[in-house]
């Protein structure tokens, strides 16, 4: 076992014990209707994310949005009157089996018929990158999903990244990499005949983990070192800054994300378009 999957992390515990599975469906929408189904739905139709005919491939990590990305996904198909296929798909990047046993116990009870399959990528990214491997982790299970998606003939692959990951993100370029620009709800994957869809991208983090904790759901909470609080992480300092923010601005996070569809151009320096540069001063 390498020691990017041996360590343990602060956890979003149950407060109760674990509801049954039809309680949990229920509860999608009713108890937390307005939480997470509605901006769930507004997502999906504002970026008509699911559409008839899809067949969609949804990545399960284990973890807490994934867990409820899935079961939002199941709803929405008895729900809805559009016609998609769902597939379920989980790769094990090499998770102690502590891990593995509970991933699998989830998914029974949550009645998510997923395929694991083995890409032992911590390995590798440890080996290729040792002090910062997330960025080599994250691009390796990029192209590991869409590969096993495409391979399983999906058009659509949905990931459970959700609000805070998009405003973390904003703010994170333009800290870290001095530039503007968002997690998009639907693109095109380079590369890959597929596209990658964000159902949750209207879904706050603090109401999954409510909807995970209350109903007694032991999600993976981490099966790495850098989640585990271990290595520095720049994405773990842009949270704690918006949490600290979001005490006298509770809008903030709905802020930042709007403004990525509020660019006024006329008041900006430059911009990149289709990889060519323009300023302001080019039409002077
Ligand atoms: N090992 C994996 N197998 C399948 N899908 C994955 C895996 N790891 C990540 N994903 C997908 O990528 C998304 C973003 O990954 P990230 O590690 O940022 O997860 P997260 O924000 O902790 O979400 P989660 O609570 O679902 O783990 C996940 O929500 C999931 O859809």
């Amino acid at each position: 076992m390498n020691s990017l999957s041996n360590i343990s992390c602060e956890a979003v515990l149950p407060v109760t014990e674990l509801k049954s599975t039809d309680e949990i469906e229920r509860s999608i929408q009713k108890k937390y209707r307005k939480y997470l189904w509605s901006p769930f739905i507004k997502a999906a139709k504002e970026f008509s994310l699911v559409e008839d005919g899809d067949r969609i491939a949804v990545a399960i990590s284990g973890g807490k949005d994934s867990l409820l990305l899935a079961k939002l996904l199941q709803e929405l198909q008895r729900a809805s009157r559009t016609e998609f296929e769902l597939v379920f798909i989980s790769m094990n990047p090499g998770f102690n089996s502590e891990n593995l046993e509970n991933l699998k116990k989830n998914l029974d009870h949550l009645r998510i018929p997923c395929e694991i399959y083995d890409d032992n990528i911590f390995e590798i990214a440890e080996k290729m990158a040792k002090d910062y491997p997330c960025y080599m982790c994250a691009k390796m299970r990029r192209g590991s999903l869409y590969t096993k998606a495409v391979s399983l003939g999906c058009n659509k692959l949905a990931l459970g990244h959700h609000m805070d990951d998009v405003a973390e993100t904003v703010l994170m370029s333009m800290f870290q990499m001095s530039k503007y620009e968002t997690m998009l709800p639907r693109l095109k994957a380079d590369n890959f005949d597929i596209e990658l869809i964000r159902p949750l991208y209207y879904v706050e983090e603090k109401d999954i983990i409510k909807f995970t904790a209350n109903n007694g759901i032991l999600a993976m909470n981490c099966g790495c070192t850098v989640a585990a609080g271990k290595t520095s992480s720049k994405r773990r300092e842009t949270k704690e800054l918006i949490r600290e923010l979001a005490k006298s601005n509770p809008n903030i996070k709905k802020n930042i994300l709007n403004s990525t569809k509020n660019v006024n151009l006329e008041k900006i320096l430059g911009w990149k378009i289709g990889g060519k540069k323009y300023g302001y001063l080019d039409k002077y």
